[in-house]
């Protein structure tokens, strides 16, 4: 198997499902959507940190190609990208010489590429998994499709959950399948993507949060990047508290993950700052913060070129990633 994501951190356990907790948990749309909409321009970081903070969320993307188009000479592409980043001249003027991506994540069929391309980096493959995007195929088939993954040498697993059990408020049903995928991954790290643009409403991203939470998801993830609407902030702030809240009264750190539609350096830095704001600094490091992104990482290439060298390069010269 790939290596495992570096943590000194012990895994999320789970625990009983507490329907007390779930009820109680509430989202007041107003109040957060006027907490998001300050976010973007508010946190202008100056020149000396950015390069910093780009540094940062480099680490922490999970570098991604999820189409049906995909093949080993992509893959292998998007490998040679997630081991060398940026251009080599750049990672040694911002002293950050071995800088890598948090992982590469990609379907089934491209993990035996994935693995090959990135042996002996310590860069984790992540597949997606369980009839992903829609999460609509057989259960049993859905259950085998991570076991054989985790044989293919994914390390890290990124499950859809059932939406419908979330929109009929069937929680006990929503905890028991999330229960069964994390024992399908065994030792490989498991995220739950919630679909949040298909939950229909806040409160329901807070419950669905918490249940992933409590069946022992090691993250929770927003999207899948196939809905109409992916990662926005009003949903990574309810997210973000739900984990808040679990760490408060468990003691265990649940990672996040916001995916689709990232695609600039300037919002990947309004998140970054967003995590630290709601739950401090350790969460901004790739055992618990990842971007899901297929062409981030170009952006943040481009705005470092220009503050390494004073001038922006093209963007089709940053097309892979
Ligand atoms: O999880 C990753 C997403 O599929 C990536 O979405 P994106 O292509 O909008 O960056």
């Amino acid at each position: 198997m790939q290596p495992v994501p570096q943590t000194e951190l012990p895994r999320n356990p789970g625990m009983e499902l507490d329907m007390g907790w779930v009820r109680a948990a509430r989202a007041n749309r107003s109040a957060i959507e006027r907490r998001a909409a300050t976010l973007p321009g508010r946190r202008s970081v100056k020149k000396a940190h950015q390069a910093a903070w780009l540094a940062r969320a480099i680490s922490c993307i999970d570098l991604t190609t999820l189409a049906g188009d995909d093949t080993p000479g992509r893959v292998a592409r998007l490998c040679a990208k997630a081991r060398q980043p940026v251009r080599a001249d750049l990672l040694d003027a911002i002293g950050l010489p071995g800088l890598t991506v948090g992982a590469v994540c990609v379907y089934h069929d491209m993990i035996a590429p994935a693995v090959a391309a990135l042996q002996g980096t310590g860069i984790p493959v992540a597949a997606v998994s369980t009839g992903f995007p829609a999460g609509l195929s057989p259960f049993h088939l859905r259950l085998a499709e991570i076991g054989e993954s985790v044989q293919a040498g994914a390390a890290e697993i990124d499950i859809v959950i059932s939406r419908r059990k979330v929109l009929t408020g069937d929680w006990q049903g929503l905890y028991d399948e999330m229960r069964a995928f994390r024992a399908a991954c065994g030792e490989a790290h498991v995220k739950a993507i919630l679909a949040t643009g298909e939950l229909g409403t806040l409160q329901n991203v807070a419950r669905a949060s918490l249940v992933c939470m409590m069946a022992g998801a090691d993250f929770i993830k927003t999207s899948t990047g196939k809905e109409s609407v992916n990662a926005t902030l009003p949903v990574s702030l309810v997210m973000l508290r739900a984990i808040r809240d679990y760490h408060e009264r468990t003691g265990i750190h649940v990672g996040y993950k916001p995916a689709g539609g990232i695609s600039k350096a300037k919002d990947a830095v309004t998140y970054l700052a967003l995590v630290k704001e709601e739950l401090g600094d350790r969460w901004l490091r790739p055992d618990l913060f990842r971007f899901g992104a297929s062409s981030l990482l170009g952006d943040i290439e481009r705005q470092l070129e220009h503050h390494v060298t004073g001038a922006y390069s093209a963007s089709w010269r940053h097309a892979m990633g």
